[in-house]
């Protein structure tokens, strides 16, 4: 069994008890009252470079523990402050250490758009991610077939919910074209063997048609690793373990949004 199946299997059985607790009404009452979803897609893409999507990890399945977080809020207001245009928040709580409570706290401090991050299989978890806040859900091709694919953006986006649809090679990124995806991220980190290869978004970049938003993840050290995404072609790069693990957040984020905006940069990238 892959990495992912086994994160996957976990994710079903605290799934599973939620879906126990809390009915599926009470959840779309509570996502009713949530504040309307923001314009994710705005603030993916801009002429004023690349876009830093900050992530709220505390842990990893490849590394272990990475940072104790105990104010995802304040973190995620470091982040805001030093110019992130939308936070990443894992609510996975096996093997990343995130929670909807951390969602919600994050969706409560900050003004751009959040992004629940997670392994989401079914509608349910839509409707949760709506109902603490969300603006992004994150979709895995990997981690579904084609049906629910399509299935699941549609539904994301009849409850305002704007998908972020994760791929690691070209043949996923045709699916997720084919699902109707129209912001496509492509991870460099292989989520079955947990191998990270920077290499990745530049092979497949490619296969993206135009005007669909390009996020690269993962791998980003510092601003070195943005500039080489960027002139691959992302218009957003997502960051998690370079930030919480770094002495200052709000600066290392400042500085990835100023690599990103520098004009050698911008120059021939439309
Ligand atoms: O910590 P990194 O290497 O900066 O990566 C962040 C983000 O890309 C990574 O956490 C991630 C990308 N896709 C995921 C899917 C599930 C969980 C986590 C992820």
């Amino acid at each position: 069994m892959s990495v992912l199946d086994e994160i996957i299997d976990g994710v079903r059985a605290d799934l599973a008890e939620r879906q126990a607790r809390v009915s599926l009404d009470e959840l779309k009452e509570r996502a009713a009252k949530a504040p309307a979803a923001k314009n994710a897609m705005a603030a993916l893409k801009g002429d004023d470079g690349v876009k830093v999507i900050c992530e709220v990890k505390r842990s990893s399945p490849s590394k272990g523990a990475l940072a104790a977080i105990a104010d995802p809020a304040g973190l995620a207001a470091d982040y805001e402050a030093g110019g992130a245009a939308a936070i990443s928040v894992l609510t996975e709580e096996r093997r990343f250490g995130g929670s909807l409570a951390d969602l919600e706290a994050v969706r409560a401090r900050v003004d751009v758009p959040v992004l629940r991050k997670d392994f989401i299989v079914t509608s349910y978890q839509l409707w949760e991610a709506r109902a603490y806040g969300a603006d992004l859900a994150l979709l895995i091709v990997a981690a579904l077939d084609q049906p629910a694919l399509e299935s699941l953006i549609e539904r994301a986006v009849s409850i305002g919910l704007t998908p972020l649809v994760e791929t690691h090679d070209e043949e996923e990124v045709e699916r997720a074209v084919a699902a109707g995806a129209k912001v496509i991220g492509v991870n460099a980190r292989n989520l079955k063997t947990l191998e990270v290869d920077r290499g990745t978004f530049e092979r497949v970049a490619p296969e993206i048609p135009d005007g669909i938003i390009k996020v690269a993840e993962s791998g980003v050290r510092g601003p070195h690793d943005l500039i080489a995404y960027a002139n691959a072609g992302a218009d957003a790069v997502l960051v998690g373990e370079s930030l919480v693990t770094g002495r200052d957040p709000k600066a290392a984020v400042a500085d990835l949004v100023a690599a990103g905006a520098h004009p050698a940069l911008r120059h021939g990238r439309g």
